[in-house]
């Protein structure tokens, strides 16, 4: 049985396998430039995160229609269930879809089809997260969410996603005040690519909660002590930091040292069908290749559940932290 684990960086698009980007090319009538799986699969080598972004968005024109996005998610779920994910947060880019046409009520229902019957299907439960993207403009963002107001009941937050370098949070300051107006929990990738200032930044000006990465608070110890006074949860994304070049291996990758300067680190997926694995899959790497003790791991998966917006549902939390201090490594 694995590591019971929360899941709290998770693009839904990101979970797009190539068997199911020429399956559903197929059932829409998409013809995609690559004669087939393992053709995709090749072209899953990427320089940087631009270079993975690219392909990202060029691959979203297989999803059109609420099943798409149901059937995407239900894999999903499956996948992430059978490697100990007991709940998920989920960031969804609407602006990417709005773009060809693909309506957000489309997205969202479709979305919710899965979503909904997630804990009785999977035994996992979950929660959606808008995320904006932001190499697009901060009245784009804006549209975005006042498109989304229909559906603010089956959405949790806000995040920030996409190109970091050269956009800063504070271009978003504006949406991120609105989102915090509906009620809206706050996110966003900060450190990936980007700057510790730009940590500073999403937490200052945007009012996040978490951040989405955060790997280059190592730079600056002063954010450092910040962050772990703050006790500012870090959802970490290890394969995710390998394939796009964040880090020069995954021997290298800064979690050990993460861990130990006492910052509330968090192990998830990103983009599992492009990075070359899922939640356990991830924590199985940190483990074997960074030689993370039990102990540990355990706290990685503590943390996911301290983390995760459960507010609403105390006891669901309470009940997975009791799993992970019960839980037997084999
Ligand atoms: N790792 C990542 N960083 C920024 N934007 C993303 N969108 C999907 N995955 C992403
Ligand atoms: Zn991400």
């Amino acid at each position: 049985m694995p590591l019971p684990k929360a899941e709290l960086h998770l693009h839904i698009e990101g979970t797009l396998e190539p068997e199911t980007a020429f399956a559903l090319a197929a059932r829409n009538g998409v013809t995609l430039p690559y004669a087939d799986t393992d053709a995709l699969r090749e072209a899953y080598r990427f320089t940087d995160l631009q270079s993975f972004l690219d392909l990202y968005y060029a691959l979203m024109d297989v999803l059109r229609t609420e099943q798409d996005f149901a059937d995407l998610a239900d894999a999903y779920l499956a996948r992430a269930a059978a490697q100990g994910v007991r709940h998920a947060e989920i960031f969804f880019d609407p602006q990417a879809h709005l773009k060809r046409g693909v309506e957000l009520g489309t997205v969202v229902e479709g979305l919710w089809r899965a979503l909904g019957r997630s804990e009785q299907n999977h035994g996992v439960s979950t929660q959606l997260i808008l995320c904006f993207l932001r190499d697009e403009s901060a009245d784009s963002a804006l549209r975005t969410l006042r498109a989304a107001e229909p559906w603010l009941d089956r959405i949790t937050g806000v995040g920030l996603d996409s190109a970091e370098v050269g956009h800063p949070p504070a271009k978003f300051r504006e949406v991120f005040r609105a989102a915090a107006d509906l009620g809206l929990r706050r996110v966003a990738h900060a450190g990936e690519e980007g700057p510790p200032q730009y940590i500073t930044e999403a937490l200052d000006v945007l009012g996040v909660e978490r951040i989405d990465h955060g790997l280059r608070c190592m730079e600056d110890p002063a954010l450092v002590d910040r962050l772990v006074r703050e006790r500012i949860p870090l959802t970490v994304c290890p394969l995710s930091n390998v394939r796009l070049h964040t880090v020069a291996s995954l021997a290298e990758h800064p979690l050990p040292a993460m861990l130990d300067a006492g910052l509330v680190c968090t192990v998830n997926s990103d983009d599992p069908a492009y990075f070359g694995g899922y939640a356990g899959d991830n924590f199985d790497a940190v483990r074997d290749t960074l030689g993370l003790t039990e102990e540990q791991l355990r706290t990685l998966a503590r943390n996911s559940f301290l983390a995760a917006f459960l507010e609403h549902d105390e006891e669901r939390r309470q009940r997975c932290l009791a799993e992970v201090e019960a839980y037997s490594f084999g």
